[in-house]
């Protein structure tokens, strides 16, 4: 029967968008239950760009009155000519912890340069701090709103939940998982890949940040399941936490200690060297927990290139640099840590070997032209006493040009949880100092 069979379309029709309808408020739901605060409140600020955008678009401009007749109005027998109608650019928003980015296709007559001009409008009436106007490609126009500069934001580590406890596990990462240093000013994420980076150095004098951001890559170094982490501190303040799992330590203010542990490292360098034959390569990029990555931090690097004892000393520098100039490619990662990153501190010879720079507030510009040679020549700086803690000009990965980096926030505190949690899994390898006593601490 013909109408049986329009009624049965019919409610397959409503059927299908019932279900649609529900399929959308179920992705609507899991992007709320799975956003932080900060996104939370950009989702909602997202939904009233869009419910707005028809009228904005007209208010600045930005849309466009198109008098041709539809279809319908062509054969409608209206003596009045037909209204224009308005097309405003079709949206697309994403909000994420510092804004939204608004994605929306340029309409003839309305291109970069009419959305420039309307920056200020959007800006009011969208409620953001500045919007970044820029054109990708031809066609598509892209607003980024920021509610909250990302620079001056803190921002909680991805290992941590929002009542600021662990909401990782050990073994949970592999050495080729990015690692969240933190955002640029754009809130653009900055990551680092460890299995496929080099060594690295860290700058910055005291309070500006360092060791926060060491944290976060001690924290996913432990967490990988192929990563072997060796810690080297006289200050006992990054190794602290890491002390029961790390697999080698040190805490002696004397060269000595460390020197052995960096022989150890040449040693295992020289073991690896057979795989280049077996393995038909030059580099080992494939690591497992039977052929780890083997990141090496050392912080305060001073305390030993300094040193006092000369010899020591010397003994100290040249592992440093054997290890600095070929431990890359036997699947070793440098991290050097100093307050002071001066040729007295790290030989030109060791401090070109150490790609990444992570550059926090220094006291000089000499101190920045130090990590960044052709830093005269940007338009940023490290030497800048308004720099507040947390903050960075950093060059990780492939990236073409330093940029502003703010680091995730990760205390210590919460480094302690996380290593309890790996000591729970039994991953405990050592006690910690005979002279500390977690009891009196607490
Ligand atoms: N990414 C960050 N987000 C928010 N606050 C931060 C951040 N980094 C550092 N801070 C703040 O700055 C303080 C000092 O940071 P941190 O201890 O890392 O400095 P440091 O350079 O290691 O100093 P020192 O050399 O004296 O150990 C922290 O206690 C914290 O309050």
């Amino acid at each position: 029967m013909p109408t049986n069979a329009l009624s049965t379309g019919l409610l397959l029709i409503v059927c299908l968008c019932v279900l649609g309808l529900l399929a959308w408020a179920g992705f609507c739901f899991v992007r709320w239950y799975r956003a932080d605060d900060e996104t939370r409140i950009s989702l909602r600020q997202a939904r009233r760009i869009r419910w707005g955008w028809k009228r904005l678009a007209l208010m600045l401009e930005l849309a466009v009155k198109d008098a041709t007749p539809t279809v319908l109005q062509h054969f409608s027998p209206q003596e009045t000519p037909a209204k224009p109608r308005v097309l405003a650019p079709r949206l697309h928003t994403e909000a994420d912890p510092f804004g939204v980015t608004v994605t929306a296709d340029a309409l003839p007559q309305v291109g970069l340069s009419a959305w420039q001009d309307a920056n200020e409008g959007l800006r009011d009436a969208w409620g953001m701090r500045r919007i970044r106007i820029s054109q990708p490609k031809p066609g598509v126009i892209v607003a980024r709103g920021f509610r909250r500069e990302p620079l001056e934001a803190v921002i909680r580590s991805p290992l941590l939940g929002p009542d600021g406890s662990p909401v990782c596990r050990p073994g949970q990462f592999v050495s080729t998982d990015d690692v969240l240093l933190g955002w640029d000013e754009d809130g653009t994420p900055i990551v680092l890949n460890l299995a496929l980076s080099a060594h690295a150095l860290i700058a910055g004098t005291t309070r500006s940040g360092k060791s926060i951001t060491v944290n976060t890559l001690l924290a996913y170094a432990s967490l990988m399941r192929d990563v072997r982490l060796i810690v080297i501190d006289p200050n006992l303040g990054a190794v602290a936490p890491w002390w029961r799992t790390a697999y080698k330590v040190s805490d002696s203010i004397h060269p000595d200690e460390p020197t052995e542990i960096l022989r150890w490292v040449r040693e295992e360098m020289q073991r690896r060297e057979r795989l280049f034959w077996s393995g038909r390569t030059d580099r080992i990029t494939n690591f497992s927990p039977e052929l780890p990555l083997i990141v090496l931090a050392i912080d305060e690097v001073a305390n030993y290139t300094r040193h006092p004892d000369r010899k020591a000393r010397e003994r100290f520098e040249a592992e440093l640099m054997a290890i600095a100039s070929q431990g890359a490619k036997f699947g070793i990662r440098l991290w050097l840590l100093t307050q002071k990153p001066s040729a007295d501190v790290l030989t030109t010879a060791v401090r070109t070997n150490l790609s990444a720079r992570i550059c926090h507030r220094v006291d000089t510009t000499e101190d920045f032209l130090h990590l960044f040679p052709d830093g005269r020549e940007l338009d940023i700086t490290a030497a800048d006493r308004e720099m507040p803690p947390g903050v960075s000009i950093a060059s990780v990965g492939d990236m073409r040009t330093p940029v502003r980096l703010r680091s995730v926030y990760l205390p210590t505190e919460a480094c302690w949880q996380i290593n309890d949690l790996m000591c729970a899994d039994g991953l405990q390898i050592r006690e910690l100092p005979d002279h500390i006593d977690l009891g009196k601490a607490a």
